[in-house]
């Protein structure tokens, strides 16, 4: 086990990918050993990393652990690799179906895996107010609203839906969704308990996208030698909430 933390990173040309290449390159315990994008032209170094297209994945270098900040159509071929290498995985891809999510529990049987909707401390906090409101507010309406820039794929974002997921383990039922596109907004989620009289709103505003990128490494770090299994984030990152 060498002390530095070898990572893949796929989905590398995108706005997370990005956050995660500076982000990584001023740290003394991990380094990038190869990043990963559809359409990169060649293989070639920038910055120390070398670059290849997700076409030669199967001959990626050695690493501890892959982080997958993609989009559902590139999902398989990474979980693929990190589960024949015995690799861990950390993802943040949202959208993906429910066979994937079945995959994902399927290489949990040989190697470690986080999967998360949302990788801020914030949210964290929030998933828990949910599920503490939900379940104090019995018979409200429960909405959960989100806003997301213009290039987003997905709706209602993975945030919203693990957030509704919180709200439906507290109230026995799903809430209402509601998705916003608009400008450059990196994300905003509401949620909105109402009955005759009053309302109670539960919000977290992301301004930039370093929030999500710092948890994803530090997940990758915790993650990359523990035994095969689904890891949590709060259990692995925040277990006094
Ligand atoms: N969990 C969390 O905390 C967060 C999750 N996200 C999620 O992360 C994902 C990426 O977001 P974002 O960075 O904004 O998206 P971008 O569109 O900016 O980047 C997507 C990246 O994935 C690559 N890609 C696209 N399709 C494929 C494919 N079929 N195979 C392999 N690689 C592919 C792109 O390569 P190329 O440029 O060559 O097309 C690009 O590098 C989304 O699902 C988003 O919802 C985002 C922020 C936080
Ligand atoms: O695509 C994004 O940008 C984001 N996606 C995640 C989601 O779908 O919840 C997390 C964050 O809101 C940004």
């Amino acid at each position: 086990m060498s002390e530095i933390t070898r990572l893949l990173i796929h989905g590398a040309s995108g706005r997370m990918g990005q956050a995660l290449l500076r982000l990584a390159a001023e740290r003394q315990d991990l380094r990038v050993v190869a990043a990963y994008s559809r359409s990169q032209p060649a293989q070639r170094v920038i910055d120390g990393v070398p670059h290849f297209a997700v076409s030669e994945l199967n001959g990626a270098p050695e690493f501890d652990v892959a982080i997958d900040f993609s989009l559902p159509d590139g999902f398989d071929p990474v979980l693929a690799l990190c589960a024949q290498r015995g690799k861990a995985l950390v993802s943040g891809t949202t959208g993906l179906s429910s066979a994937q999510n079945t995959a994902i529990n399927d290489a949990a049987a040989r190697i470690a895996v986080v999967w998360a909707a949302n990788y801020s401390l914030g949210v964290a906090v929030l998933t828990e107010l949910v599920r503490r409101a939900a379940a104090a507010l019995p018979g409200w309406d429960c909405d959960v609203i989100e806003a997301h820039h213009t290039r987003k794929l997905d709706a209602p974002s993975g945030t919203a839906l693990h957030l509704g997921a919180a709200a439906a383990i507290g109230r026995g039922d799903e809430p209402h969704y509601a998705s916003l596109r608009a400008g450059d907004i990196v994300g905003e989620h509401t949620v909105q308990f109402a009955a005759a009289g009053e309302r109670l709103e539960l919000i977290h505003r992301a301004s930039n996208r370093d929030i999500f990128a710092r948890g994803a490494l530090e997940a990758a770090l915790r993650v990359a030698h523990q035994a095969p299994g689904r890891y949590g984030l709060a259990e692995l990152m925040f277990p006094n909430l």
